[in-house]
């Protein structure tokens, strides 16, 4: 990014404080149920990969891959399954874990998919919630944190396919 330099939004202290009380608050809610944590790739793995070490119950872990953005800043309005969820998870209380809920698209569209899979309930955790941009009804039932309309990088989320391995949320800005 030839002149500009990075605006750190949400420092890496900062992401690993908030995980820990939603992890709590999550252990909690879930105590006794067959909780399934789905990580929504690719955005999401550093996020779960934090989150599940600091939830003390048992909890699977599963994956599935969805894309509308690919190298664009703006939502495409369509979903594609990349990969489907390999497990059964018929019974299960799911927990869907993304990095962001921006218009929404992608989470109405996974919730609403995973209903054949006849779940005994789906919920969604996210990293990052940008209500400005919501196209669709939809509100995440647990979050770490609330960012105004920016396109954010880092922790995960991506620009042109880079940048997911910065430990923190960033924008770009003038020098
Ligand atoms: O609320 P929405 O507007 O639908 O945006 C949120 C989705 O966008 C990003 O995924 P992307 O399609 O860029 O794929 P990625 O996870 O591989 O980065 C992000 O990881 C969310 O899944
Ligand atoms: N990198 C990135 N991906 C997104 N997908 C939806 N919103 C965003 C965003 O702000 N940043």
């Amino acid at each position: 990014m030839e002149g500009k330099k990075e605006n750190i939004l949400i420092s890496a202290e900062e992401i690993s404080e908030k995980i820990g009380e939603i992890a709590k608050v999550i252990s909690n809610d879930y105590k006794g149920k067959k909780l399934y944590i789905l990580s929504l790739l690719r955005g999401s793995f550093i996020f779960t990969a934090d989150l599940i070490r600091k939830i003390d119950i048992p909890v699977m872990v599963g994956f599935m891959a969805t894309s509308s953005y690919g190298h664009n800043e703006t939502s495409s309005g369509c979903v594609k399954v990349v990969q489907d969820v390999a497990d059964n998870i018929e019974g299960y209380d799911v927990l869907i874990v993304d990095d962001i809920v921006d218009t929404g698209i992608t989470m109405k569209f996974v919730k609403e998919y995973l209903q054949k899979y006849n779940p005994n309930s789906i919920k969604c955790c996210v990293l990052l919630d940008k209500p400005e941009r919501r196209k669709v009804d939809i509100s995440p039932d647990y979050k770490c944190f609330t960012i105004p309309d920016v396109f954010v990088v880092g922790y995960g989320l991506n620009y042109g396919d880079y940048y997911r391995n910065k430990p923190y949320i960033f924008n770009w800005e003038e020098k």
